[in-house]
């Protein structure tokens, strides 16, 4: 049969028989988005003229970056023997810093497709997203994708799959996103393998909430999977969890262009509209029910996604700090995982202390920032949330360096994570000395076939979070993955460098290191600052101290900067234009003590390269 016969409207507030909900799990780039793509064009929802890469990708910076950040719903009609299915697929995120996207986005469907690139095989975060499929009791069908490449290796990928997951190597399936093959065979096994969702249509209606994202002509537009009876337009409906009530004012499928329904019935996925402007009013996690018949009970919702790295943002125009604080509340509307609280530095002016989950979640929200406020920002060198305990037992929550308590301290404790890294075995001495110098603690290692390998350690969050990636991958060139959740936490003997530029500290370049890197960070830091700041009229010292130890110390030399000396004639009006540009040249100064620091030697000493590297992968 062509493809084109199979086409049909989509159907109506629907049987929950012919429903299919499933999600497609796979690792960064193993080719989830192309997939999702060609099921969109094979189903007639994008005709192939309207195709743009990746349709599923709504911002901007995740096209360009080929990532999928936020999770979104479509509904696609699908035929199989003269049925018809209206399959939903909810898309999810593959990077490590979004598991928590991940796990809302399975809690919505009965089946995952687990998607392994049929080039690479099976990486940290294929088995990672099914760990949590397999907790989420999610029918599970294991499909190879890029068979169309010539290094695929479909038979040896197969039996590592089936060795994984259990089952025959011939049931896993082969396809190519790219060309299409074998994506039509996908659907149909979907419609067969993945079971319809049951629930009660009688039942006062009960709907989860799994994403809600702030559309600027819409409000919020909140994406629920009905589990219990119906939920219609027009009708007052109550969040469970802060009793607050709205009107339904639209209720919908998204095919892939929202489309208003009559309703969305048991086991539909779709959108609901009610006017709210704040996306906290629409929980991730919550239970929609009915005003007029509520639910006795709320459906089990999600822990809140836990910030693990936190960075200062400051606006480099102190002007622009009130459109900083605007553009930031917008962002938490569409993004519950950002926290942030004012904050000061003595250096950098008015900013904030923003949490992230992870270094790619705070590049995206600087990148955003700054491309769709137009704001010029600093972030300052970011760090992992420490607790301390004086010794007259007080704990203090340390997520700024500056806050640093300067009491006797009795003991710090730093945030730990469970890695799994992936890789071929002939990299283990090499990834064994990696995780040792990040004081790693082998936690052990597995086969998955002859020649790859699981090794799984215990490590500080901080010695992972900025560059362990980028090393790992030029040590392993390339071939190794990196998957890593929360583990509590350890003692460790951790200790503040201050930076002093003479005799004055500067809050923003203070940083919490282990007592053994400690020296290392003093000498990189004084010595980049050298080379940043511009002679002044007077030598200037940078220091590195561990309170009042200094372990680094380096020093500019003193200059007389004559503008004038330049123009010998006697022409007042150029000698004035002069001055005024070094008046202007000034603004951008700060002050710290008696030296004048250019903003821009901010801005570079704190840049760091590996963390925009890292975000590109
Ligand atoms: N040859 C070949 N390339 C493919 C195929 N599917 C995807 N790719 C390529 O693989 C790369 C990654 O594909 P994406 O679809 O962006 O991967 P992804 O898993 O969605 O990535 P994230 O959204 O970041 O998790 C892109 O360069 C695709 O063009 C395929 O079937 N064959």
């Amino acid at each position: 049969m062509s493809p084109m016969a199979r086409f049909s409207p989509v159907p109506a507030a629907t049987d929950p028989a012919i429903i299919r909900n499933f999600c497609i799990i796979a690792h960064i780039d193993h080719g989830k988005s192309t997939l999702a793509d060609r099921m969109l064009q094979s189903t007639g929802v994008v005709e192939h003229r309207n195709m743009k890469a990746q349709y599923l990708d709504r911002m901007d910076i995740e096209r360009e970056r080929g990532i999928t950040i936020k999770s979104q719903a479509v509904r696609m009609p699908w035929e199989l023997d003269g049925a018809s299915y209206a399959l939903n697929m909810i898309d999810t995120p593959g990077h490590v810093d979004f598991t928590y996207e991940v796990s809302r986005s399975l809690a919505a469907c009965e089946g995952a497709v687990l998607l392994v690139d049929a080039a690479q095989g099976i990486e940290a975060q294929t088995l990672a997203n099914l760990y949590l499929a397999m907790e989420n009791d999610l029918t599970i069908i294991p499909v190879l994708n890029k068979i169309d490449l010539p290094a695929a290796q479909p038979e040896k990928y197969a039996e590592e799959l089936a060795n994984l997951i259990g089952g025959d190597p011939a049931d896993v399936l082969k396809v190519s996103g790219k060309t299409g093959v074998g994506v039509e065979d996908l659907l149909d096994k979907i419609v067969r393998d993945i079971p319809a969702p049951v629930g009660d249509p009688d039942a006062p209606a009960r709907a989860m909430i799994f994403d809600s994202v702030y559309d600027t002509y819409r409000g919020v537009v909140t994406y629920v999977r009905v589990v219990d009876g119906k939920l219609s337009p027009r009708e007052r409906i109550q969040m469970m969890s802060t009793r607050a009530s709205h009107e339904l004012l639209e209720i919908g499928v998204s095919s892939p262009e929202p489309t208003p329904s009559k309703g969305l019935g048991v086991g539909e996925v779709g959108y609901l509209i009610t006017g709210v402007k704040d996306v906290r009013l629409s929980k991730v996690g919550d239970t929609v029910t009915n005003l007029a018949k509520p639910a006795a009970e709320s459906l089990p919702g999600y822990a809140d996604a836990k910030p693990m790295v936190f960075s200062g943002l400051y606006p480099i125009d102190g002007a622009d700090y009130p459109v900083l604080r605007d553009a930031l509340e917008k962002l938490m509307l569409n993004d519950a995982a950002l926290v942030y609280e004012p904050e000061t530095s003595a250096a950098l002016g008015f900013g904030f202390r923003v949490g992230f989950l992870g270094l790619l979640h705070l590049e995206i929200t600087r990148e955003r920032l700054e491309r769709e406020y137009n704001l010029d920002l600093i972030s300052t060198a970011p760090n992992v949330e420490y607790e301390v305990t004086l010794e007259d037992k007080k704990v203090v929550t340390v997520t700024n360096p500056s806050e640093y308590p300067t009491g006797k301290i009795a003991e710090v404790r730093e945030p730990m994570v469970a890695a799994t890294i992936l890789a071929p075995s002939e990299f283990v001495g090499a990834i064994m000395e990696l995780c040792q110098t990040r004081r790693g603690v082998l936690g052990g290692m597995d086969y998955l076939s002859e020649d790859r390998v699981e090794i799984r350690y215990r490590l500080p969050l901080a010695e992972i979070v900025f560059d362990f990636f980028d090393v790992l991958k030029s040590k392993t060139r390339g071939y190794a993955s990196l998957d890593w959740k929360a583990d509590g936490e350890q003692v460790a003997d951790l200790v503040k460098v201050d930076i002093l530029l003479q005799g004055e500290q500067v809050d923003a370049f203070s940083s919490i290191t282990h007592k053994d890197k400690a020296y290392a960070y003093g000498v990189m830091m004084t010595g980049k600052l050298r080379e940043l700041i511009p002679r002044q009229q007077f030598e200037v010292p940078i220091q590195a101290a561990i309170g009042s130890r200094i372990i680094a110390r380096e020093s500019i030399r003193a200059i007389r900067k004559d503008v004038l000396a330049k123009c010998y004639g006697g022409d007042i009006s150029r000698k004035r234009k002069l001055l005024e540009k070094q008046k202007e040249g000034k603004k951008r100064m700060k002050m710290v003590g008696r030296v004048e620091v250019p903003q821009e030697a901010f801005v570079a000493a704190l840049s760091s390269d590996e963390s925009k590297d890292k975000a590109k992968k």
